[in-house]
């Protein structure tokens, strides 16, 4: 059932509210979690595979890191009391909204179609395979992205537009967390050593600082043991009217 732009603009007025989505993101990832933090009702979503959650191509470096920040999202106390951790593991949908950027305008078979275009394919493991985590504490978000071979840019190694789209994801997703709707205006990528295909590496990103409708990201990209400093970033983000994104304004 195709909904009235102004039920959209409601869902979107109240994804808008910066301490729903904080609230939401103070208590432990669930599948729904990510619906209930954008305020929308489930019909808004498309598919609810999550994903962020481990599947059979994930090599062991993959494996290791994800279980490294996974197994700080809840800490058992004395007594075995369970308490939530330090970091929250970010669920992951390719799609979020069906009739986002525009849709309302768009051509039916486009809007149906549409997909994230970091999980659109079928096979796991042929391209972008991540996932990401949030320390509301320090402020920073983490990704760990394990590249597939249809990432090839230079033979034997990850694409610069790959590298920046993982880049644009996890500082996007911060920026998102700490200031609400936002766009990227600026990225700036300093490329320092090509990424092995197939290789796993962790991406760091950092709030710098805001100032108005700004937020200043700071990010760089390892390889997964932290010695060799593949790509550093700073990227900028602007606060937008949601609603005016969705009219294609
Ligand atoms: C995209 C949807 C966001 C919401 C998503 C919702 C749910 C998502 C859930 C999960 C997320 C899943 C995946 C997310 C993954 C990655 C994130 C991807 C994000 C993107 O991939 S998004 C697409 C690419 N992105 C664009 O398509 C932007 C096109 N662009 C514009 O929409 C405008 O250009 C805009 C809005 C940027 C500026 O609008 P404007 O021109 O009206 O300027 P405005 O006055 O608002 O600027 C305020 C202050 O920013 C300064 N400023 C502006 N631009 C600057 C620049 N480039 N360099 C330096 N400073 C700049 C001004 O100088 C002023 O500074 P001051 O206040 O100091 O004067």
């Amino acid at each position: 059932m195709a909904w009235s732009l102004g039920r959209i603009c409601k869902s979107v007025q109240r994804l808008g509210s910066l301490s729903s989505v904080q609230s939401q993101l103070s208590h432990p990832a669930t599948s729904g979690s990510v619906r209930t933090m954008l305020g929308l009702p489930s019909s808004c979503f498309s598919k609810t595979r999550d994903f962020s959650l481990p599947n059979s191509s994930w090599g062991p470096e993959m494996m290791r890191l994800y279980k490294h920040y996974n197994s700080q999202c809840e800490v058992v106390m004395e007594g075995g009391v369970k308490q939530e951790g330090p970091w929250r593991r970010l669920p992951s949908y390719n799609r979020v909204l069906k009739y986002a950027t525009g849709g309302v305008y768009l051509n039916k078979i486009i809007q149906s179609k549409a997909r994230l275009f970091t999980r659109n394919t079928g096979d796991p493991g042929v391209a972008f395979e991540y996932v990401l985590f949030f320390n509301r504490e320090e402020q920073r978000c983490v990704g760990i992205f394990q590249a597939g071979h249809l990432l090839e840019g230079p033979p034997g190694h990850v694409h610069g537009g790959a590298t920046a789209t993982m880049i644009d994801t996890v500082t996007g997703a911060l920026a998102l967390i700490l200031s609400g709707p936002v766009v990227t205006a600026n990225l700036n990528i300093n490329y320092r050593k090509p990424i092995p295909l197939g290789s796993t590496v962790l991406l760091e990103s950092s709030l710098d600082r805001k100032e108005g409708k700004k937020t200043f990201i700071t990010s760089k990209v390892t390889s997964s043991d932290g010695s060799k400093l593949h790509t550093d970033t700073t990227a900028l983000f602007v606060s937008i009217s949601f609603s005016n994104l969705l009219l294609g304004s």
